[in-house]
């Protein structure tokens, strides 16, 4: 019941944003721990926390939707929210996302979403899920993933979407799209978001084995472009970023939208036509099956 209507919040939030702004700590400031003036305000939602500095034009955007980030419809609607209201606002040039659960940046899709539910409710998280591709892959801001954490799938497609990635040098860190290991498949913009990033062949390798790559192999591969000491991560993502805020925004954002622009707009052009493959595709006996029992193996595994 409380879940039920938590989606209907944040499937009316995602329709009209701003519905979620009220009853909600969107939208409002604190001051964050140990911070004084404006630059040091907080704001955020339950699931995002976003920790704003004024004085150089860079968020910290926190996941914490404990215990893996898994992504939730309500965590989509609030990511998306969260970086419309920082685009937004002019102060701001660039954000470093990561994740606020220990170990794991960003478990991927909230399984649970898919697993069980009726057509239209997968209908409305995948749209979700496009939503939040889309505004990411192309948005005006200088976005830096440093991932503390695992990062398979999902995970790894925001990693992606981002503009740069250092990733903390734990083996337990593993980042990749493993998507066949559960039996299902990427979907093309997921593929074509890799392709852009590794090349073809290591795509065409790493998707079909599902590959979950270790620090060192992720940056052999291109799929990461720092891997440092876990105590580094935040230091590195903030170098990282003034490096890229070094570059007059203009110049920059229009340069990527010419690299991201053809990759968003198949897309785009085939949305309502990729709900309908995800939704027939993972309603499917047989893929309900695999879902579950990969569920049932995860909560095993512990202990
Ligand atoms: C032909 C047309 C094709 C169209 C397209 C079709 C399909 C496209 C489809 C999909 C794209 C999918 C992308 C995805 O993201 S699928 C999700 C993949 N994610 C994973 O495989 C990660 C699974 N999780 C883990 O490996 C570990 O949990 C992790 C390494 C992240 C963390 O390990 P840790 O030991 O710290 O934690 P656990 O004990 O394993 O987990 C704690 C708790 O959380 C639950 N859980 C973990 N992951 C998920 C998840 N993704 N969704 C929901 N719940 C998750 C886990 O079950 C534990 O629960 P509980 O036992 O505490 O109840």
């Amino acid at each position: 019941m409380a879940l039920a209507s938590g989606v209907r919040f944040a499937a009316r939030a995602l329709l009209r944003p701003w519905a979620l702004l009220r009853g909600t700590t969107l939208g409002r400031t604190e001051p964050a721990a140990g911070g004084g003036g404006d630059g040091a305000r907080r704001f955020g939602s339950q699931r995002v926390l976003v920790e704003p500095d004024a004085a150089s034009g860079v968020a910290v955007m926190k996941l914490r939707n404990p215990p893996v980030n898994a992504l939730s419809l309500e965590l989509l609607t609030e990511l998306v929210i969260s970086l419309e209201k920082l685009e937004n606002d002019k102060t701001f040039r660039g954000v470093i996302l990561t994740s606020d659960c220990p170990r794991v940046f960003c478990a991927g899709l909230d399984l649970t979403e898919i697993c069980g539910r009726n057509p239209a409710h997968c209908a409305e998280y995948w749209k979700a899920m496009q939503e939040l591709w889309l505004r990411t892959y192309l948005s005006s801001l200088v976005l830096v993933a440093a991932i503390n954490g695992a990062c398979p799938a999902g995970g790894c497609i925001i990693a992606l979407s981002c503009d740069c990635r250092v990733l903390a040098d734990n083996p337990k860190y593993r980042i990749g799209l493993n998507e066949t290991l559960l039996g299902i498949i990427a979907p093309f913009w997921l593929k074509d978001t890799y392709v852009n990033t590794i090349g073809h062949r290591a795509s065409e390798q790493a998707l079909q084995l599902g590959s979950l790559f270790p620090p060192a192999e992720a940056l052999q591969v291109g799929l990461v472009d720092q891997v440092v000491p876990e105590d580094q991560v935040q230091s590195t993502a903030l170098s990282e970023m003034a490096r890229w805020l070094a570059v007059p925004d203009h110049a920059r954002q229009l340069t990527k939208n010419m690299m991201r622009k053809a990759t968003a707009d198949r897309l785009l052009r085939q949305r309502d036509a990729d709900t309908q493959n995800f939704v027939s595709f993972v309603c499917r006996d047989s893929i309900q099956k695999s879902l579950q029992a990969y569920l049932e193996k995860l909560r095993q595994r512990k202990g």
